[in-house]
């Protein structure tokens, strides 16, 4: 897979009208056997892409439900290499694009480039680094450029409306949308803020917007969905595949069209 399968996503739901789903979860949580059957869960609930959180130890953004998993999966032996050494082994079997979302550090211990062309080797098609600054990811970014991984931003609340539109710039897959100022993990609802946040990047961006941090249920992602082109959701998930609840996701997946047809 590569940064082309981003788009052809977004481009299939942008004709029947639909949202993008994504879920994140932590790589390696439960044993790095099991991420496959994880990860084949997640398509036959609906899920459209496919963040997979690489375990560290100093998680700035991370919430408590994705940090647990995140010592989980380090408990259990769990690294940036191993997780692309399986990536490598199940590609084939995935049908879903699959976005890495990791702290620079694990990236670093490998190196830019050998990272890039393994990613693409492993079949990722994305890449969200949420501790390296705008201005600094050019370092890395033309390494993934040239193994044709997208470089997945992400717009805060606390991004003015220049530093919206120097994100949007060259903008690559989709942007994240961060609806919180805060960590990770479940919220009732959003801000009045929030839903402007999207607005105002909805109405710069030329690549899709989807939205992110908090949601916990099918009417908060529907509800976020009508101001964007897709939600992510991470810690109710990764609590669900946790917890061997993993058939409750699908109720979380507002429903398509193609689906009501
Ligand atoms: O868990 P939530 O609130 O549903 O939010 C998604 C989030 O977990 C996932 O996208 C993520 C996990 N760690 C991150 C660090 C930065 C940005 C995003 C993330």
């Amino acid at each position: 897979m590569s940064k082309a399968q981003i788009d052809q996503v977004f481009e299939k739901l942008k004709e029947s009208g639909d949202k993008a789903f994504i879920s994140y979860i932590m790589a390696g949580d439960g044993g790095l056997d099991g991420l496959k059957h994880q990860i084949k869960t997640l398509e036959a609930a609906g899920v459209d892409i496919i963040e997979l959180g690489i375990p560290f130890s100093d998680p700035v953004a991370d919430g408590p439900v994705i940090q647990q998993a995140g010592i989980r999966a380090l408990d259990a032996g769990v690294s940036l290499r191993k997780i692309l050494d399986e990536l490598k082994k199940i590609k084939d079997d995935i049908n879903v694009p699959i976005v890495l979302m990791t702290y620079i550090n694990p990236v670093l211990n490998i190196g830019y480039q050998a990272f890039a062309e393994d990613a693409r080797n492993s079949g990722v098609s994305g890449v969200i680094l949420p501790d390296v600054p705008f201005e600094e990811e050019d370092e890395i970014s033309t390494h993934l450029g040239d193994n044709d991984i997208a470089l997945v931003r992400l717009v805060t609340l606390t991004s003015d409306e220049g530093r919206i539109r120097e994100l949007c710039e060259g903008a690559e897959g989709f942007l994240y949308a961060v609806t919180v100022k805060g960590t990770t993990g479940g919220r009732t609802s959003f801000g009045e803020d929030t839903y402007e946040l999207l607005r105002k990047i909805k109405g710069i961006a030329d690549v899709p917007v989807c939205a992110g941090f908090g949601v916990s249920n099918r009417e908060m992602a529907e509800a976020l969905g009508d101001h964007c082109d897709g939600v992510i959701v991470g810690s109710k998930i990764v609590e669900m595949l946790h917890q061997g609840e993993a058939e409750g996701i699908k109720n979380l997946i507002p429903e398509k069209s193609s689906a009501v047809k």
